[in-house]
């Protein structure tokens, strides 16, 4: 967690009139859109993809490709809704990445960077400096690549790509962060020799986006063996060979209709989000048990997801170490429950955005809430909360949960409202139309462009 007492931008979060009572179509989802550009700069075809997430991090990847040479052209679908065609090409260096703070850029772009014929540098966000990437680079060293990092071990750094990879058998901790995991298995396919890939770490958090990424890599036609079907723990084998272009259409983001069912959970409401996937590897998908746990009930229709409050909302005993991007929404519904909660397994939110846990603490606790870190989590004693300034520390998750809390506490004012825009653009709009009642347009349009 940095400073950020600056009063900037206060959002007055606004109180829910009464029982929510909504249909939120909920925008694409960050981790599908940016394993898909990812996927399709390395294939061997074009490809297409429909209902993008268009936000500040999936516009930072396709702008990335773009500078190592991939085409991005921006279409719109016969029924509306976005289309981006994704034209492979040989991959180009010299060139110069922005990061911003995006887990899924910083760390699934060096391994691609590798396979480029040239220097690559990556920049980014101060907070991305902070953020582990020992594993990617490590690995990528292991397996034939030249990274000049200045010994940091971190961001800012350069990988000279030569053209090719040699690929291979290698060991990573991926202990504080997934995605060291996901993005050598994104590129692997490109390997010369493939990839054998053994995690030494004593835990794995975000086990589902693995699993996401092990989908997606099947689905565009790469050979994988995983621990998901019964193989070795921990081992992961992708062959080298080409993969194909894909017409993919993203599913909403599941995790971020956290805080928009949060909102019928607190309110006692109903919100629906249409487009609900019946099967799926997005971790969003265990909010149907969370908060079912907390008291919601929901039910997946035709229409979609329909989350309904009883009025009463639960405290929850539970291990997010698989969906730990749930953590933020849930523990602002765990502050105001009926009971107390105790979140484990989410020792790793402290190299997210911010540090979570830490921001958490200190902001649920300057509206009068008793939370505490703990070892790996928080735990959570509801009391009555009172309005106030709820600091945001750039961290889009941290901005929802208090959005969640100003429905039901008066004179919560949300600082930097705008850093939603990392995954959820328009989310202040999105609220206000869930508010009215309103049945909102999905996402926006526009053409790609990195924000600052
Ligand atoms: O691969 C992905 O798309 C993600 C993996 C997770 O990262 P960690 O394993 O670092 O928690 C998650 O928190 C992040 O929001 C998205
Ligand atoms: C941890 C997150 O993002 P990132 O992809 O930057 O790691 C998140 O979105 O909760």
């Amino acid at each position: 967690m940095t400073d950020s007492t600056a009063q900037r931008d206060l959002w007055p979060a606004p109180g829910a009139p009464a029982a929510v009572d909504a249909t939120v179509p909920v925008p694409g989802s960050k981790s599908v859109t940016n394993r898909a550009l990812v996927l399709a700069a390395l294939s061997a075809e074009p490809g297409w993809l429909r209902r993008p997430l268009r936000s500040r991090d999936t516009v930072l990847m396709a702008e990335a490709l773009r500078t190592m040479g991939v085409q991005i052209d921006e279409t719109v679908n016969p029924d509306g809704g976005e289309a981006w065609r994704i034209i492979p090409a040989g991959l180009h260096g010299p060139a110069t990445v922005d990061v911003g703070n995006a887990g899924t850029v910083m760390r699934f772009l060096p391994p691609v960077a590798a396979l480029a014929d040239g220097p690559v540098r990556f920049e980014g966000d101060a907070r991305a400096y902070e953020r582990p990437l020992h594993g990617v680079i490590d690995a990528l060293r292991g397996l034939g690549a030249r990274i000049d990092d200045e010994g940091r071990g971190s961001l800012p750094l350069t990988v000279h790509g030569a053209g090719s990879m040699a690929g291979g058998a290698v060991e990573v901790d991926a202990s504080a962060s997934s995605q060291f995991v996901s993005a050598l298995l994104l590129s692997a396919p490109r390997f010369n020799k493939g990839l054998e890939l053994r995690h030494s770490g004593r835990t794995l958090p975000s086990q589902p986006h693995i699993r996401m990424t092990v989908d997606m890599l099947r689905k565009a036609g790469a050979k994988v063996d995983a621990p998901q079907d019964g193989g070795a723990a921990n081992v992961w084998r992708v062959a080298t060979g080409a993969l194909l272009g894909r017409d993919l259409t993203v599913e909403p983001d599941l995790s971020n209709a956290a805080p928009f069912l949060a909102a019928a959970l607190v309110t006692g409401g109903r919100v629906t989000v249409p487009g609900w996937p019946r099967r799926t590897t997005q971790p969003g998908d265990a909010l149907r048990d969370l908060f079912t746990r907390m008291g919601g009930s929901c039910e997946l229709t035709d229409r979609g997801l329909v989350l309904t409050g009883s009025g009463r909302v639960h405290g929850l005993t539970a291990d997010l170490h698989e969906v730990g991007e749930l953590a933020p929404v849930i523990a602002a519904v765990a502050a105001l429950a009926d009971g107390p909660s105790e979140l484990t397994g989410i020792a790793h939110l402290r190299l997210h955005e911010t540090d979570r846990l830490a921001a958490l603490a200190k902001e649920l606790g300057g509206l009068g809430g008793d939370v505490t870190e703990t070892g790996d989590g928080l735990r959570i004693r509801p009391r009555p909360l009172h309005g106030g300034v709820f600091h945001t520390y750039e961290d889009h998750r941290l901005a929802t949960a208090a959005a969640v809390i100003g429905l039901v506490v008066d004179g919560v004012q949300v600082e930097n409202v705008a850093t939603t825009a990392k995954t959820l653009p328009d989310f202040p709009e999105l609220w206000t139309a869930m508010l009215a009642g309103d049945p909102v347009p999905g996402a926006g349009s526009g053409p790609v462009r990195a924000q600052g």
